[in-house]
């Protein structure tokens, strides 16, 4: 581990870079039935990426004394969509607000275990999180559109951060961040209209691109297609393809299939561990744990 972890920081116990008990590549699958699924609470898979953008180890949280995740290590890769499914009170927003420390925010919640963006630690007392949570946006269950007009929910960010020296540069960074988020033809001629009276599908492609406006690295999106109707997330579903070219993305969903649609890699959770990671292909047709296939197969959930 090549930071000092923020648990550390704190003054509490300093542990393994890599979770207690995690399988590593290659390992054996622990504990198996006489199905050879893994029944324990171990983790089998592999949370690393070979080319990570995020590096998560040892991640708890508490809410007061309730421990809602616990040890939970996992790598975002550079330009890949992972997804984080399981059942509901799992811990997987939790973890996804962690990445860009939207859990300070909460009162009573306190994070433990090292984040790292680019090799900094996000937990450093010196982490000013306004441009770390630019530099991590998110993108929330219901679209959240500023009570302003199209142009201005785009371009507030960018002025806030400096990111345009010129009206004109501000101009091309709302232009190329609506594009990118697929809605410049549908708003170029009304971009001083309120960005709520857009469809609620459009409403969130402008989201992603208020998200988008101030060059990200990684972006969050829980459960991003939830308040939609199957056409607009088809529409946010393409998107998400398009931007892993640009960002890694981090989704949470409750949509198998629509982590199967988006993602490279799955991550499974369970009662606030992570139980299993890999490839989505995998994952969905021969998953290692136990746990992991009785969710699949909708046998709990
Ligand atoms: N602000 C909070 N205060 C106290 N407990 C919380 C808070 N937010 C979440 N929790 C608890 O932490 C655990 C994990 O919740 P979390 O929302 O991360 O799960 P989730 O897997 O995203 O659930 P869902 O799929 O229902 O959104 C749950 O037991 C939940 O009740």
């Amino acid at each position: 581990m090549n930071s000092i972890s923020y648990e550390a920081k704190m003054g509490m116990e300093q542990r393994e870079g890599v979770t207690a008990g995690a399988a590593r590549p290659g390992d054996a699958v622990p504990a198996a039935d006489v199905s050879g699924k893994a029944e324990d609470r171990r983790m089998v898979g592999d949370h690393t990426h070979p080319n990570p953008v995020m590096v998560c180890r040892d991640v708890t949280v508490h809410y007061g004394e309730k421990r809602a995740i616990h040890d939970v290590s996992l790598d975002v890769g550079a330009n890949e969509v992972i997804a984080m499914i399981g059942p509901s009170g799992c811990g997987k927003s939790t973890f996804l607000r962690c990445l860009n420390r939207m859990n300070d925010t909460i009162d009573g919640c306190r994070v433990s275990g090292s984040i790292l963006l680019d090799g900094q630690d996000i937990y450093d007392r010196r982490t000013d999180v306004v441009p770390l949570r630019a530099r991590v946006g998110m993108v929330f269950q219901k679209p959240n559109p500023f009570p302003k007009s199209i142009y201005e929910n785009v371009a507030y960010g960018p002025r806030i951060h400096g990111l345009a020296r010129s009206r004109t540069e501000l101009d091309e960074i709302v232009q190329t961040s609506l594009e990118k988020a697929g809605l410049w033809g549908e708003v170029k001629d009304r971009l001083d209209q309120p960005g709520t009276g857009l469809s609620g599908g459009q409403q969130q492609r402008l989201c992603i691109a208020r998200t988008i406006s101030v060059s990200p690295e990684v972006i969050l999106m829980d459960e991003p297609c939830s308040a939609l109707d199957p056409i607009a997330t088809a529409r946010i579903e393409e998107l998400i393809d398009e931007l892993r070219g640009n960002y890694s993305i981090a989704i949470v969903t409750h949509s198998m299939q629509q982590a199967a649609r988006v993602s490279q890699r799955t991550a499974y959770f369970h009662l606030g561990d992570l139980i299993e990671v890999g490839d989505t292909a995998d994952i969905f047709t021969n998953p290692r744990h136990r746990l992991t296939e009785d969710y699949i197969t909708g046998r709990f959930g």
